[in-house]
């Protein structure tokens, strides 16, 4: 408990000497101390939803606590190593963007979209014109197996480009899960490298809602999961199965982040998706594949390097009652927004 919780700046005509004013707060603060006894009220507050379910943000006295904590941010804006914590609406944010608005930048967003999930495209590049990187040099990239599901080809904005690379693959995320690396490391050696500065990849289920801007620019960027947010660490689920190249020990790893939105320089993705893929096949040889698919080995190769720049879970979120609260949706993830949504909430997001 604070010892001086009620002293101010003395007003009025009546100066006191500093050392009367020291010993009259103090005195003043020990009455208070003894008069409300040894307990003391602690009001933590947790972003996570897992934490509201168990009561402990809702201002309850926690007894016998003798040291008040301050409550962690709401909002941190670095990460244990110093890394930008990115929330689109802060100073920090606007600073960035300032940075990087100066200098003309290619970047590319790429998806993979194989068969029936054709059906985001129109939604997820329309919401793309307005809300990503607006104003900036961007090229999309479509990985697909079936180039004619863009047809009619959409009208895109000034220094806006699309281009399609045809994938020969089959539909499935327990496939694809094996697959998106490996066309990701292609894509980048074949084309990508030589186009863009920084390169994007997102799952085509989603819909930027909210602008997202230069702040989101950084050598190797990785976006929290959701769900985990505010979660402590044993709570993460990453792979635990020692056979496994993803496998991740108690004492290792500070966030969990989401397959569904990561990038960066595009020597840095390249390097990210090849090791991925080299992570993923080493498993495949032995006939296993982490509990997380893709998204572990993911995990893992973020531990072994750590993002230069983190996203808030404002870009890759959804409502649900294990979401954590965002101040501003950015990017939201339509597939798993329609699996937790009632009837009405799936008409509202026209699921
Ligand atoms: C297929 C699947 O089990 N999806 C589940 C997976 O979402 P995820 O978001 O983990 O996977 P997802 O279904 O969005 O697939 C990832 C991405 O792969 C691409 N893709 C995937 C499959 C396909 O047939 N064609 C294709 O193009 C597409 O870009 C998609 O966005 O986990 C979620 C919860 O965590 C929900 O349970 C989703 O239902
Ligand atoms: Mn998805």
């Amino acid at each position: 408990m604070a010892l001086f919780p009620f002293c101010k700046q003395p007003s009025g005509p009546v100066r006191k000497t500093r050392l009367q004013l020291v010993l009259y707060c103090f005195l003043l603060s020990l009455i208070i101390y003894f008069l409300q006894g040894r307990k003391a009220s602690v009001r933590v507050e947790s972003p996570h939803p897992f934490f509201h379910a168990l009561g402990e943000d809702s201002g309850q006295e926690m007894a016998d606590m003798t040291v008040v904590k301050a409550a962690a941010p709401k909002t941190p804006q670095e990460t244990p190593w110093g890394a930008p914590l990115v929330w689109g609406n802060t100073r920090n944010s606007a600073w960035r963007r300032a940075k990087f608005t100066q200098r003309g930048v290619r970047t590319g967003l790429l998806v993979l979209v194989v068969g029936t999930y054709a059906r985001f495209i129109q939604r997820f590049l329309s919401s793309a014109e307005t809300h990503f990187l607006p104003g900036q040099m961007v090229t999309y990239y479509i990985l697909t197996d079936n180039p004619r599901s863009l047809d009619p080809s959409m009208e895109l904005g000034l220094e806006r480009e699309l281009k399609v690379v045809p994938v020969a693959e089959l539909p499935g995320w327990d496939r694809l899960a094996y697959r998106r690396m490996a066309l990701l490391v292609d894509a980048i050696k074949n084309e990508i490298s030589s186009e863009v500065q920084y390169l994007f990849c997102a799952d085509i289920d989603q819909e930027f809602v909210a602008p997202v801007r230069e702040e989101i620019f950084g050598d190797l960027v990785a976006t929290l999961h959701p769900e985990l947010y505010g979660m402590p660490q044993n709570a993460f689920p990453y792979e635990v199965e020692e056979a496994s190249s993803a496998c991740v020990d108690d004492d290792e790893g500070d966030y969990y982040y989401t397959s569904e939105f990561y990038g960066g320089l595009v020597s840095e993705v390249h390097r990210l998706a090849q090791a991925c893929s080299l992570l993923i096949l080493q498993d495949q040889a032995k006939g296993i594949m982490a509990r997380g698919l893709e998204e572990s080995y993911l995990n893992r190769y973020l531990i072994d390097h750590r993002p230069t720049c983190v996203l808030s879970p404002e870009y890759s979120c959804w409502d649900s009652a294990l979401t954590a609260d965002v101040p501003v949706q950015r990017l939201v993830s339509l597939g798993r927004q329609c699996e937790a949504s009632d009837m009405k909430m799936k008409a509202q997001y026209r699921c």
